[in-house]
């Protein structure tokens, strides 16, 4: 069975809740794109504004991250119960941006995604090499670890339901998307490493995003190659371009 494609906007640090509001009223007619999975992972505190703003459209919304304890002292974040009780269907995990900058471990983001499908929370996990990683051609080791250490202990049938972002750092943001070619060579890797870990069915049915500086040109190539199911967009994502990209 083909899988469904799934295209989702990742917001990062970027608008306030009213702006966010008029986004999804700007975005919502040009991405009414039954055919395709639509998800606006937005900020937390846009959260509930957006959950109300997408009523009766075809957008599913997702956080950008969130905790892997249930509650209590851990000040300033987010448990996967409040995204629930919000509406939230997906959740990023483990950007490049969060391993970084809030130094997130492939432990950190294993237990976070037992969180997410505890709680019926779709994980869209990134995973994605340095230009320096790239260079050295230590590109696949690097991610496969990411991946494996990721899925640790994720049954079969939960990994079936999972997302993968494939987002290259140095791809991010910077204008520079990867090629076709190499975006379908790491995300058919990708996919025969699930296949090792799992079997041949799971890897079949697990959707493989592809991320970083994908836009209304680079979209329609890149999401026709046979391993690349949808993308991970960020600043384009923001712009009614979403709307192009959505209908690739
Ligand atoms: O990090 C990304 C999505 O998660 C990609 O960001 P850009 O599309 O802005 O390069």
């Amino acid at each position: 069975m083909a899988r469904r494609k799934i295209i989702a906007g990742n917001w990062k640090m970027n608008m306030t809740p009213s702006e966010a509001v008029e986004l999804v009223n700007t975005l919502k007619p040009l991405v009414a794109n039954e055919n395709v999975d639509v998800v606006f992972c937005v900020p937390a505190i846009d959260i509930v504004p957006v959950v109300e703003a997408v009523k009766g459209s075809n957008i599913q919304v997702g956080a950008e991250n969130m905790y892997f304890e249930e509650k209590g002292a851990y000040t300033g974040e987010i448990s996967p119960n409040m995204l629930v009780d919000a509406g939230v269907k997906y959740v990023i995990l483990g950007h490049s941006e969060r391993r970084e900058y809030f130094g997130e471990t492939n432990e950190d983001i294993n237990k976070k995604m037992h969180k997410a499908f505890e709680h019926g929370l779709t994980p869209i996990m990134c995973c994605g090499e340095t230009l320096e990683q790239r260079e050295q051609g230590v590109t696949m080791d690097f991610i496969r670890q990411q991946v494996k250490v990721g899925f640790q202990g994720i049954t079969a049938e939960q990994a079936k339901e999972a997302v993968i972002a494939y987002e290259p750092i140095w791809a991010i943001g910077t204008g520079k998307t990867a090629t076709t070619e190499q975006a379908q060579e790491v995300c058919k890797a990708i996919r025969e490493c699930i296949a090792e870990v799992y079997d041949e069915a799971t890897a079949e049915a697990i959707r493989i995003q592809y991320g970083g500086s994908v836009n209304a040109k680079t979209a329609p190539d890149l999401f026709v190659q046979p391993d690349i199911d949808g993308g991970l967009v960020g600043g384009a994502a923001l712009k009614p371009d979403f709307g192009s990209i959505v209908n690739y």
